[in-house]
């Protein structure tokens, strides 16, 4: 299947000399949702804008729905719709005026139908003969994805899309977004929000100083690198961990309750039988057990750091 969206061997070195992206490669297939995560500064935005056209590329090739987006911009920037960061929304245009506006900025013939079904799909409807001033930061919000849908794009990136708004809304946003994806629209994100990547996407990618140093399918990510922490709580305290088990990475607590064994999801079998066996044969009794599992962030904040 060919990708909505191919990157190749792309540059970007700022006029300043600044090199913001550096040889990136990222294929992104068609009807998923990707999110790429980064530090501030990584590069996000600037690889998003070259995609979109907004930025010139420096070296290298990316193709948009199969079209290269120097040589065949028109048709590659047409199959993109794109949320930027920044809410532009100060405007006196009613919903309706403003996102049908949108789409002629494309060059397509009116299709009042189309725009009907995105803001009812926005929760707009209601909404469509005010003024876009007048309405609150979330429905701006959705002005916004309303207007980036406007010409019927297969592709769609969210650059920060729940950036400032509450729970609520980011939990709507979520659903909206899913929807897209059953609509058959290739998605996009940035986001800061790691419980974003972990809830919506399909696939992560992480970009550091303008270099990916990862793309892996989500669950996967997590297996490979997702830590899983198995707590033991005792009935009596220990002093310290029995001889028998301190070539295990384990721990105890200050207060000598719980013995804390830390251990990669993919050994988990061996490793949990082996200590519980152990625990059962020098007459350590515990009372409950519990397991956590890291987090994206988790492993977000090791990969960058590293
Ligand atoms: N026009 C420019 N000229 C020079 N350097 C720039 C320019 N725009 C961005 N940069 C630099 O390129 C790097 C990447 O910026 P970019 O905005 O792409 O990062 P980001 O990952 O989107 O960050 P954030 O999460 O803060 O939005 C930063 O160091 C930034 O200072």
């Amino acid at each position: 299947m060919q990708p909505d969206i191919s990157v190749k061997h792309l540059n970007k070195v700022y006029a300043d000399g600044f090199q913001a992206l550096k040889d990136i490669n990222l294929d992104i297939t068609p009807g998923e949702i990707f999110a790429l995560l980064g530090p501030n500064g990584a590069g996000k935005t600037t690889l998003i804008s070259i995609i979109c056209g907004i930025v010139n590329l420096s070296s290298g090739e990316v193709k948009a729905a199969g079209h290269d987006i120097v040589r065949d911009y028109r048709k590659a920037r047409e199959s993109i719709g794109l949320v930027p960061q920044e809410l532009n929304t100060d405007s006196f245009e009613t919903v309706w005026d403003a996102v049908s506006f949108s789409r002629g900025l494309f060059g397509k013939a009116p299709k009042p139908s189309h725009i009907k079904k995105v803001l009812k799909d926005l929760s707009l409807w209601d909404k469509r003969d005010n003024r876009i001033m007048s309405l609150s930061g979330g429905m701006k919000r959705r002005v916004m994805i309303a207007k980036a849908l406007s010409h019927e794009p297969r592709i769609l990136f969210l650059d920060e899309p729940t950036a400032g708004v509450d729970v609520e809304l980011r939990r709507d946003m979520w659903e909206m977004v899913r929807h897209l994806r059953e609509d058959g629209v290739t998605i996009i994100l940035t986001t800061h929000y790691i419980e974003e990547a972990e809830e919506m996407a399909d696939r992560i990618g992480v970009i550091r100083q303008g270099e990916i140093i990862l793309v892996e399918d989500k669950d996967r990510l997590m297996s490979k690198l997702g830590k899983k922490e198995l707590r033991l709580q005792l009935h009596s305290p220990l002093e310290k961990v029995p001889g028998e088990l301190v070539l295990e990475p384990i721990e105890l607590s200050d207060d000598g309750y719980e013995l804390i064994y830390t251990f990669d999801s993919q050994q988990e079998q061996a490793g949990v039988a082996r200590l519980l066996r152990t625990l059962g044969d020098i007459g350590i009794d515990y009372r409950d057990l519990k397991t956590r599992e890291s987090s994206l962030e988790e492993i977000f904040v090791g990969l960058v750091h590293e």
